[in-house]
């Protein structure tokens, strides 16, 4: 891989500063809804403090001016229960509190700072000798003495917690980042026919991705739905209806262009919905293609697309999935992505990219994938084949 890691860190005794990435949903009461984030950075940092280091643990959760920009008071009070060692909370990021907590560090413990993201610096974009002179990495670097970072899901942005702590600190990668950039960057190992499910409503996001492995030769086929598949319906010529072509247009004024300018070139290998469900008196109603358009949005692929697409995952060696089928989190319209997801679980290997396509497993029950990831931007950066800023300062 060509980054140092974890094996490469003498940790006994020494401070280490941690990046994890655990932004995560909250509740109305302010406290985590989903844990799933945290639970898969317990690897790294029980690791770390078995072997003998002291941990200051930086993370952010939510915007600016977000519902969801919080304390992480509650993501410390969780993780103490998931690790075998005490973790407490500091409500300071990089001040003489902060740096005090991090002092006071006995070897197998850790201290979660304050979400970097109440410092403006933090949710600026900088070039990383830029992120070095900042105050959040001028006050941490001289009191750590290497640096971890575990934030895969968080690689894409260029801020001083991820690119600004490693130009001035020894730096290596977590388990999770480790992990995740041997998967996601090594897709071209993996078994053949190689079938990319696209769905969602990022359409945008899902032609980058389609453009990107259609053009690198990795994608055997392409198997689209949710918000993408109605914009690849529209581009070969079906008339959709005008609530389903306003929710594609309200996203991306060129989506259809754009999708028929892939259809035109790798038209062979990009699937087409047949059938689409609306909702009509509160029910679920199935639409063939020949029966529209329809005065309603298309918010699932209908069985017919799903048995199809179930058929295509049987042969398929590896299949990638960014995007659910359809709106999963109606019941009604949770029967694409049941099934497609469900099937794709059964390819030979099988990789998970995307925040919400991840939580619509979770969701749904569905299990069995080689390879969730944590990351939802950054994941696709590196489906679109992106270096991402946090992995090229660990390299250099
Ligand atoms: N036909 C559809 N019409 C409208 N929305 C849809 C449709 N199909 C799926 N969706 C919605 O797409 C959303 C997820 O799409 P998105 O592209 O954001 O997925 P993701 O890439 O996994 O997430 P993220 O980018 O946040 O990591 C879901 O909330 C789902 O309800
Ligand atoms: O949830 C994410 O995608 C990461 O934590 C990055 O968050 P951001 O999009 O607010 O930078």
């Amino acid at each position: 891989m060509g980054i140092p890691t974890l094996d490469d860190l003498a940790v006994d005794g020494t401070t280490v500063g941690v990046r994890v990435d655990i932004n995560s949903p909250l509740g109305e009461d302010g406290r985590l809804a989903d844990d799933a984030r945290l639970h898969a950075h317990v690897g790294t940092l029980q690791e770390l403090l078995d072997r003998g280091g002291k941990l200051a643990v930086l993370a952010h959760q939510g915007r600016p001016g977000g519902d969801e920009f919080a304390t992480l008071e509650d993501h410390a009070r969780r993780l103490g229960e998931l690790l075998d060692h005490p973790i407490t909370y500091c409500d300071a990021t990089f001040s003489a509190d902060a740096r005090d907590a991090i002092a006071d560090l006995d070897s197998g413990e850790a201290v979660l700072l304050e979400n970097t993201r109440f410092y403006s610096e933090e949710y600026m974009e900088f070039p990383p000798a830029e992120a070095a002179e900042t105050f959040l990495v001028d006050r941490l670097a001289p009191v750590v003495d290497a640096f971890v970072n575990d934030a895969f899901a968080a690689a894409h942005r260029s801020q001083p917690s991820i690119v600004g702590l490693p130009m001035r600190v020894d730096s290596y990668a977590g388990r999770v980042m480790e992990r995740e950039l041997d998967v996601l960057s090594n897709i071209d190992d993996t078994p053949r026919p190689r079938v990319y499910a696209l769905g969602g409503a990022k359409i945008a996001d899902a032609f980058d991705v389609a453009e990107s492995v259609l053009e690198r030769g990795l994608a055997d086929e392409i198997l689209t739905s949710g918000m993408t598949g109605n914009a690849f319906l529209a581009a070969s010529g079906v008339d959709i209806g005008e609530p389903s072509m306003d929710a594609i247009t309200d996203r991306d004024a060129t989506a259809v262009e754009q999708a028929e300018a892939l259809l035109s070139e790798y038209g062979e290998k990009i699937h087409v919905p047949e059938d689409v469900a609306v909702e009509r008196d509160g029910e679920r109603v199935e639409v063939g293609i020949d029966e529209l358009p329809v005065d309603a949005p298309a918010l699932d692929v209908g069985s017919d697309t799903a048995a199809a697409y179930v058929d295509v995952f049987e042969t398929a060696g590896t299949a990638i999935l960014n995007g659910p089928p359809g709106v999963f989190e109606e019941e009604r319209f949770a029967h694409g992505t049941r099934e497609i997801f469900g099937a794709a679980a059964n390819a030979e290997y099988s990789i998970v990219g995307g925040g919400d396509t991840a939580a619509s497993l979770r969701q749904l029950g569905i299990e069995g994938f080689d390879h969730v990831s944590t990351g939802g931007g950054a994941a696709l950066r590196l489906l679109t084949g992106d270096e991402l800023p946090a992995v090229e300062v660990l390299r250099e």
